[in-house]
């Protein structure tokens, strides 16, 4: 398999080299020249797979130029109940009214993120060592993709991380679970801005390609297809669990921000997974929710941004949505660099007269809602009270849009983002409870923090990258 750039500027590359090199050196993304097809009778086959079994096979297809005994060795060492505490790793558990819960937060971090940057800390690993490299990871977090690839890449040999984060902005379990690292190969930085000002500073500097070479920069945000692939494996895996025959629908609702998560989703879709509808669900940042409706894809400045409480998904620049398009384009770079010309030079482009717009639910079944501040306490009360089960403030926005698109015989799996310790204050204003902390984190936000903090600057950064170094 090969990787072009949605914006055509990029020779095809393999898997290994596509995992280093995260953006394409023309600003746009990796995409694969064509999705790989699963049959009926493979699916069936998969049925009882345990998840790493199954994670090697959905990503062999991906991973093409890794030799297949590495590959299934790393995702054997990668997907364990010592790391994600079950044996099932990615459970289903019943809520109400068609829906299911999809435990994707069991993980070091607690979040969903871990299920990608597990793998991908073993990836790099792997590939840094077959290559004789080391790697400086510029990553950007509005909560959860930082303590992921943090935890992730402690003490990993040849990898630094220099993670940015919106200061002030993320909860304080969040901020403590980032800033409490010691490890010399892990810089916290703390920007004055929101996430969209952090993955701006990463894809200026990814942009300078002297600097990206010289200083060996890779990144572990969703705008690296190593993320996206490692996470289409749990649709295959909760489909293949929720379908009460293989072949039959199943939708999914997906809480959203960059686009990663459901564009995974997306992609299972378009290889055959039998998936009726992709529910994305946004916050009062309805950027997504927008384009969906309308067909105008308007993403806001910063000043425009909402601070909310689910501020994981405090996102108006949706970097995955770009992998999208580029599908529904026809995938065409051409037709895709069009559009993107057309949003820098009028901050927005226009779809709703296109052909192709209606094509986002009847050919690709992309539904959408938002949710707010009041329906996100409403609903986590709802299910605490009628499950004794607390869910997280953006597995709760899921669970409200997602009741809009619930059909009859269809099943619905929510994916939960997050563990609802994360947000504690919102999940006791909603219910009067505090989520219980696992042992592996009492005490954590007692403990001594490290972060610097900075300008929104791209000068400043490389600077920080410079020192840090020694290169
Ligand atoms: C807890 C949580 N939920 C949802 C999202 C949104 O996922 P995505 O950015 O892949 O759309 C994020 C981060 O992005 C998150 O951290
Ligand atoms: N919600 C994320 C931000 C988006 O990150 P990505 O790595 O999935 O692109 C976070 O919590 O940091």
């Amino acid at each position: 398999m090969k990787y072009l750039s949605s914006r055509g500027g990029m020779s095809p590359q393999g898997f290994s080299e596509i995992l280093l090199e995260g953006l394409a050196p023309d600003g746009g993304l990796a995409v694969p020249e064509q999705y790989p097809q699963v049959s009926h009778a493979q699916l069936q086959a998969w049925k009882n797979l345990s998840y790493a079994e199954l994670a090697f096979e959905v990503l062999r297809n991906f991973a093409t130029d890794i030799p297949e005994a590495d590959l299934k060795a790393l995702t054997s060492k990668t997907y364990t109940k010592a790391v994600y505490g079950t044996d099932e790793i990615t459970p289903l558990r019943p809520l109400f009214d068609g829906m299911q819960v999809l435990e994707l937060s069991n993980g070091p971090t607690l979040a969903f993120k871990d299920m990608a940057m597990q793998l991908l800390g073993n990836l790099f690993e792997y590939q840094l060592a077959r290559v004789g490299q080391e790697l400086n990871i510029l990553g950007a977090t509005s909560g959860d993709t930082g303590s992921a690839a943090e935890y992730a890449m402690r003490g990993k040999k040849g990898v630094r991380v220099f993670m940015l984060s919106p200061a002030g902005k993320m909860s304080a379990f969040q901020r403590a679970q980032m800033y409490s690292l010691q490890d010399p190969n892990i810089f916290n930085v703390a920007v004055e801005g929101l996430f969209d000002d952090c993955q701006d500073m990463v894809k200026a500097v990814s942009e300078d390609l002297e600097f990206k070479s010289r200083y060996k920069i890779g990144t572990v945000n969703s705008i690296n297809w190593g993320r996206i692939s490692a996470q289409v494996v749990y649709y295959f895996k909760s489909y293949l669990k929720a379908a009460p025959t293989i072949g039959d629908p199943v939708s999914f609702a997906v809480p959203s921000g960059n686009f990663g998560n459901v564009l995974a989703g997306h992609i299972a879709r378009q290889m055959g997974l039998p998936i009726r509808r992709l529910v994305v669900a946004t916050n009062e940042n309805n950027v997504l929710d927008e384009f969906f409706r309308t067909g105008v894809y308007r993403p806001r400045a910063s000043a425009e941004t909402y601070i909310t409480s689910s501020p994981s998904m405090d996102i108006s620049k949706a970097s995955n949505f770009e992998r999208f398009v580029y599908d529904l384009v026809g995938r065409d770079p051409q037709a895709l660099k069009a559009l993107w010309d057309t949003l820098k030079r009028d901050g927005q482009f226009d779809l709703s007269g296109d052909a192709r717009f209606a094509e986002v639910e009847s050919r690709y079944g992309f539904v959408s809602g938002s949710s707010s501040h009041a329906n996100r306490l409403e609903t986590i009360r709802e299910v605490y009270e009628r499950t004794g089960t607390l869910i997280d403030t953006h597995t709760a926005d899921a669970v409200k849009v997602a009741r809009q698109y619930v059909e009859p015989g269809v099943p619905m799996v929510v994916l939960e983002t997050a563990l609802a310790v994360k947000f504690a204050e919102t999940i006791e204003e909603a219910t009067g409870q505090i989520p219980p902390v696992p042992a592996a984190y009492a005490g954590i936000e007692k403990l001594p923090q490290r972060v610097v903090g900075m300008k929104a600057s791209v000068a400043e950064i490389k600077q920080f990258i410079v020192q840090n170094t020694g290169l």
